[in-house]
């Protein structure tokens, strides 16, 4: 298991910004539904910057690029070079992994599956990526990592990330694309009380639920944004956005998720998908 070390900073939590689903493209005019993803990206970026809060780490989870090309992963290290926090990402069904690893290594992305954060949290990273399907599982490889990690770290807390949710969310058409074999994951977490949040990209909106005792979170993506609660495919209104996380070290964990306020990324509400 690959594990990186986040120092322990001088306040009391580790504070991690979320960014995800940014669906990049090699394209500098590439749009999904009528939003240019690296316009939308790099004004959230922008409004990161402008609300100034210091974070300790970026955690990318999942859907970085919609073209599959090494130059849509180098745009998203291009647009995070602007801090020197190092980034941990993971793959979400539309990434192409030889493409990701191609831009590696990266003085900034850390390939790993475990982070230690600071003295009193562990920061776990899932691949649940099924080549060519929208939707996720997790292999016997994926799940034995989780159960090794969290067994070597009972003291920690532990935060979980993979791309997919691993409960439905409200949306039939969505949930289809969910985490199918959700139940052998739910086991190997439920079997470590230490666990305190699993956060998801994916939905493309927010959701923050308790799910057998723990809390699930989802973000909303840096481009466009899914109704919630819709049985078929449907936009939302709302702006792109992103989510802080504090993990403090009573194992308490707030977040926040920011959106862009007054933006132009308006998406082609009659798409029927895509
Ligand atoms: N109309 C639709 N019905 C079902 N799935 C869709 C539709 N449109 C897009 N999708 C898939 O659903 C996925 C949900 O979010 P993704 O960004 O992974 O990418 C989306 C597509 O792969
Ligand atoms: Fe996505």
């Amino acid at each position: 298991m690959q594990n990186f070390t986040l120092p322990q900073t001088n306040r009391d939590s580790v504070v991690l910004l979320q960014i995800t689903d940014t669906h990049l493209f090699a394209d500098d005019g590439g749009s999904l539904l009528g939003v240019t993803t690296k316009d939308s990206f790099h004004a959230v970026l922008d409004a990161v910057d402008a609300a100034a809060r210091p974070f300790d780490a970026i955690v990318a989870t999942g859907d970085i690029s919609q073209d599959h090309t090494e130059y849509s992963y180098q745009r998203f290290c291009e647009g995070i070079a602007r801090w020197s926090q190092p980034c941990f990402w993971l793959p979400g069904n539309h990434d192409y992994q030889p493409s990701m690893q191609a831009v590696l290594p990266s003085p900034q992305i850390k390939p790993c599956h475990q982070v230690l954060a600071g003295e009193h949290w562990q920061v776990i990273l899932l691949d649940s990526q099924v080549k060519g399907v929208p939707h996720g599982e997790l292999s016997g490889e994926q799940l034995d990592m989780l159960d090794q990690a969290l067994s070597a770290h009972p003291n920690r807390h532990a935060l979980v990330l993979l791309h997919h949710h691993p409960l439905p969310a409200g949306s039939a058409w969505l949930d289809q694309h969910q985490l199918h074999n959700s139940e052998p994951f739910w086991q190997v977490v439920g079997r470590y009380p230490q666990v305190k949040a699993i956060l998801c990209g994916h939905i493309h909106q927010e959701l923050d639920r308790i799910h057998r005792g723990v809390r699930v979170l989802a973000t909303p993506s840096t481009c466009i944004q899914f109704q919630p609660d819709s049985q078929d495919f449907a936009l939302d209104q709302k702006s792109p956005g992103w989510r802080y996380l504090a993990l403090h070290r009573d194992g308490q964990l707030d977040t926040q998720v920011h959106r862009l306020d007054g933006h132009d990324f308006t998406p082609n509400f009659d798409s029927a998908g895509y």
